[in-house]
């Protein structure tokens, strides 16, 4: 398993190897002591969870107060194309966003730190998405940033997205920034 640091602070991207032989492959998908050896929070994912979304769905920019919630990221089954934008006022790499293509190909893997945004659009005619979560679920912290907006121009591939209620109605990050320091400011970014 090869784990890479990217330029968002924090940031792991996992490419597991698969043993192939005639039956097909096997691969490690998780293993505590090296997640662990890169700085990911093993001791604490309480949580994992699934979703399934149609070609074009847009699921995203969405974090958690507090410094809360990071998340491994993989997809077993067709494509995403998949982004992560530094919200922590204490972070060298503040604003910056960056994307990767996820896929049941490659298997890659993303951890995503805490106090990032993460959101997803889905390449292929159906798309899963697996991520373990360090925090348990609580709708009261989370918090989100608009999939479209301006200022992060983020590049989605695909045109007419289907999106949530939730997700159209979230705010810019013009009307949120004011906001970051709240969220995450006074908690400490500790990862490399
Ligand atoms: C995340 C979650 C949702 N739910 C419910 C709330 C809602 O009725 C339904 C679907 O939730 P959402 O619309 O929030 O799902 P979704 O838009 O897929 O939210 C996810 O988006 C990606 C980009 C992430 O990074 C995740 O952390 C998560 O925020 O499931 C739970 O019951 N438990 C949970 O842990």
């Amino acid at each position: 398993m090869l784990i890479e640091k990217s330029r968002i602070l924090g940031l792991r991207l996992v490419t597991p190897r698969p043993i192939r032989d005639e039956r097909g492959w096997f691969m490690r998908t998780y293993s505590a002591d090296e997640h662990g050896s890169a700085d990911m929070p093993v001791e604490s994912f309480v949580q994992e969870n699934q979703s399934r979304s149609r070609k074009g769905t847009i699921r995203g920019l969405h974090t958690r107060c507090e410094l809360r919630e990071a998340k491994l990221v993989r997809v077993p089954h067709g494509r995403i194309f998949d982004v992560v934008v530094d919200l922590r006022p204490t972070s060298s790499t503040f604003l910056q966003w960056e994307s990767f293509v996820l896929d049941d190909e490659e298997h890659r893997q993303l951890l995503v730190p805490a106090g990032c945004g993460h959101g997803f659009q889905a390449l292929s005619d159906e798309a899963t998405v697996c991520y373990k979560v360090d925090a348990p679920y609580d709708p009261a912290l989370d918090v989100a940033v608009a999939w479209n907006d301006p200022e992060l121009a983020i590049n989605w591939p695909l045109a007419d997205p289907l999106v949530s209620a939730r997700d159209q109605a979230a705010p810019a990050l013009a009307e949120v920034k004011n906001r970051l320091g709240d969220w995450f400011g006074k908690y400490s970014v500790h990862a490399g």
